[in-house]
């Protein structure tokens, strides 16, 4: 894989007010699609080839399933090949999407989690947005559906970044997308977006407090950080630093609960620091489906006390905070 596919992104951040870093990202990209060379990425690019051309539709960002709505049904076979050449980029974990009569039924009702955030945070109306750890780019594409002028969402994981060159295949937008760099590839001077998005990544990082400090930096002053997490609940400063796995997932090094959160956002420096949602985990919103066939949430939970995972740590509870970045250095 080369730039090619990101070109009409990054020309169109050329234009935007983050047009001073266009190059750096590229070489950024380049360097990270040199070293980061997967086994199926040739499965997966002739996958991409194959999805068929579709009679024209409407695209739909406002609703829990983004995709394409054409005026009828797809024809049978047209159905069929679409629907077996995205399934070669299984395991969809995103979603859902819908692209005419194809319903992509992911691991995650992201929607839900959307809906819990989009309440929260600041119109987005004209927003230049970075999405950090986007997963295949479902909540981008929301965040056009809400009015942003332009989201750049980062994930290291090649896979996902094909799962939205599949649906923008569809949808040929050029005003987002999900370029192959984790946070830690993006230049060290990187400023000026109106909302950075970290959610369902702090947990993973092994320095949280660097994290939260990368995020600020990368916000213009005055910015708005939306930070979603894994949570302890209860009161007071308190934090979970798993021994092992949590609910069967390797990389997670801290759970803190949110007043322990809220320290280290003020910390930081962020200011105006709310705590807009405490959400469990149900199994209506992670579960396996047919475009998610490997285990999901049921199965990492005691089979007898369901507040429990499997190694009995408490079961996952996600909060959404807001900050924002001070207007003017202290
Ligand atoms: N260093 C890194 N830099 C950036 N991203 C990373 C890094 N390491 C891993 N990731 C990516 O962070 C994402 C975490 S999932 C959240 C998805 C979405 N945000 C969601 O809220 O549904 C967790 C969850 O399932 O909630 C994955 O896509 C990783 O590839």
């Amino acid at each position: 894989m080369d730039l090619t596919p990101f070109e009409p992104f990054l020309d169109r951040l050329g234009r935007s007010g983050l047009g001073a870093w266009r190059s750096t990202l590229a070489a950024s990209i380049a360097l990270r699609l040199g070293a980061r060379a997967h086994g199926d990425l040739p499965r997966w690019e002739r996958a991409l080839a194959q999805l068929p051309d579709l009679p024209s539709a409407r695209s739909r960002l406002d609703r829990a399933c983004v995709g394409l709505q054409g005026a009828g049904a797809l024809d049978a076979d047209l159905g069929r090949s679409l629907s077996e050449a995205l399934m070669v980029l299984h395991p969809w974990r995103k979603g859902p999407f819908c692209i005419q009569g194809v319903h992509i039924d992911t691991e995650w009702r992201s929607d839900l989690k959307w809906d819990r955030v989009a309440q929260a945070i600041a119109p987005l109306a004209d927003r230049l947005v970075l999405d950090v750890g986007c997963g295949n780019g479902y909540h981008g594409w929301r965040m056009l559906g809400a009015g942003a002028r332009l989201v750049m969402g980062i994930d290291p994981t090649l896979l996902f970044v094909l799962q939205w060159l599949a649906i923008n295949r569809y949808l040929e937008r050029d005003d987002l997308a999900v370029l192959p760099l984790g946070i830690e590839d993006l230049p060290g001077d990187l400023t000026g977006f109106d909302t950075v998005f970290s959610m369902g990544v702090l947990y993973h990082r092994r320095s949280p407090i660097d994290h939260l400090m990368e995020l600020q930096r990368l916000l213009r002053p005055g910015g708005e950080l939306v930070l979603e997490t894994l949570v302890l609940e209860g009161e007071g400063e308190r934090l979970l630093v798993p021994p092992g796995r949590y609910a069967a997932m390797r990389n997670v090094w801290f759970i803190p609960t949110v007043d322990a959160l809220a320290v280290w956002l003020g910390r930081c420096g962020f200011t105006g620091i709310r705590v807009v949602d405490v959400t469990p985990t149900g199994q209506d919103e992670q579960c396996s489906t047919a475009w998610m066939r490997f285990q999901s949430l049921p199965d990492h939970l005691d089979p007898i006390d369901s507040s429990r995972t499997v190694e009995g740590h408490p079961a996952p509870v996600r909060a959404v905070l807001i900050a924002n970045r001070p207007e003017a250095s202290p």
